[in-house]
């Protein structure tokens, strides 16, 4: 049986980030989102993959190529315009046949979900979990082991807290169900949407999942997912670390990586490939991604560095919480993030990077500055 796993979308609340890479390639625990989800499908002894991509589908498609590193078949369909969930399983359908398994290639899962619904279950079927936030997601009305409907991303407060976990069996007759299924009132058509109309017809099995159920929806979920995911799978220290270097536990550094003397390394860390630190430097719950440079004495806290982004001798990012960040129009308060730098970004010397700072890509940062709230990318910051 084949998977096909949607990694079409851009991740919009996940900007600057995002402006270069599309979500599924963001780092957890130093490897992009899709790839935990593409090694969990090869774990679980799936056939295929089809990968549905659309937005910066270069950086997917060079990375995965045909497969061969995760040993399963990768080939791709292309979603020109992002027009629903649903509208993504449609492109498909000219390279799956039978039954077939539909992913997320956002949201990480352990294999053994993937075998339960790859092995005995029946078509069409859902799988369903417990979750914090359900109202960010489908939540599902179940009625035993039966599907009675979805109700996708409904207003406060949620009437349960059991979604839809984004893993599906389908058969063939999917398509002709997305196809005479209404576009929602933003014009996409989407899987909960055929999945209540196949409910409403007959028999959807809602398959319970207790495991692993990780997303990112926010910026600084990225940096719990990160945690939650070097619990999961240990960490790994490589690259060139100076010998008196302190690197804690729950700490991953790629190939390639510097380490300087002295500098201390602080649990919910990774840095990536050729990521270079200089000497002295405290960084603590982070993610530094691949190619970025931190010069000698920066201390950086509950931080997000951009790939190939600089942060400048003794600057200092404080570290959460922030009183509020304002993403994409939506104010959050108490927020868990001490600052995220856009890739390509670079930070002077001795700047102070207050709580909740989002630093757009290609920025610069004058020696000296303090920053604070959303900066735009490719803004230049002067002192004062
Ligand atoms: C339109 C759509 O497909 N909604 C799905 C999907 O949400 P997105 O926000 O679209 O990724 O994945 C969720 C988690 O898997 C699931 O709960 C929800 O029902």
């Amino acid at each position: 049986m084949k998977a096909a796993i949607l990694a079409a979308g851009e991740g919009r609340r996940l900007r600057p980030l995002t402006n270069r890479r599309p979500k599924p390639m963001l780092p957890v625990g130093n490897r992009p989102i899709l790839e935990h989800v593409v090694a969990a499908t090869a774990a679980a002894g799936l056939d295929g993959i089809v990968l549905v991509v659309g937005y910066e589908r270069d950086r997917i498609q060079t990375h995965f190529g045909d497969g061969d590193d995760w040993d399963i078949d990768i080939e791709y369909a292309v979603q020109k315009r992002q027009l629903g969930t649903g509208h993504a399983v449609q492109q498909v359908s000219d390279r799956i046949d039978g039954e077939f398994l539909v992913l997320n290639g956002d949201r990480i899962v352990n294999a053994d979900l993937i075998e339960r619904m790859a092995g005995d279950v029946a078509a069409p079927a859902v799988a369903v979990t417990r979750v914090d936030q359900p109202q960010r997601y489908g939540i599902v009305d179940t009625d035993g082991d039966r599907l009675r409907d979805i109700d996708e991303k409904p207003a406060e407060p949620a009437p349960s807290e059991v979604i839809n976990a984004g893993v599906y069996r389908f058969s063939q007759s999917v398509f002709e169900t997305i196809e005479r299924t209404d576009p929602d009132e933003s014009g996409e058509r989407t899987l909960p949407d055929a999945l209540a109309a196949m409910a409403a017809d007959g028999d959807v099995r809602a398959v319970r999942y207790r495991g692993t159920w990780l997303d990112v929806t926010q910026l600084w979920d990225l940096l719990a997912t990160n945690n939650d995911v070097l619990d999961r799978q240990g960490a790994t220290t490589r690259g060139d670390i100076a010998p008196s270097a302190a690197i804690a536990d729950r700490v991953d550094t790629a190939s390639g990586v510097a380490v300087g003397p002295n500098s201390t390394l602080k649990r919910g860390t990774t840095l990536g490939a050729n990521a270079t630190i200089g000497a002295n430097v405290v960084i603590s719950n982070a993610i530094v991604m691949a190619d970025a440079t931190i010069a000698d004495g920066a201390v950086i806290r509950d931080c997000i560095i951009g790939e190939n982004a600089t942060v400048g001798p003794n600057t200092t990012i404080t570290g959460g919480p922030a009183k509020q960040v304002v993403i994409d129009g939506e104010v959050h308060a108490e927020v868990p993030l001490g600052g995220v730098i856009g890739d390509n970004a670079t930070l002077g010397g001795n700047v102070s990077v207050l709580p909740g700072t989002v630093l757009g890509d290609g920025s610069t940062v004058a020696d000296n500055a303090t920053i604070s709230g959303t900066i735009e990318p490719d803004t230049e910051v002067r002192r004062g």
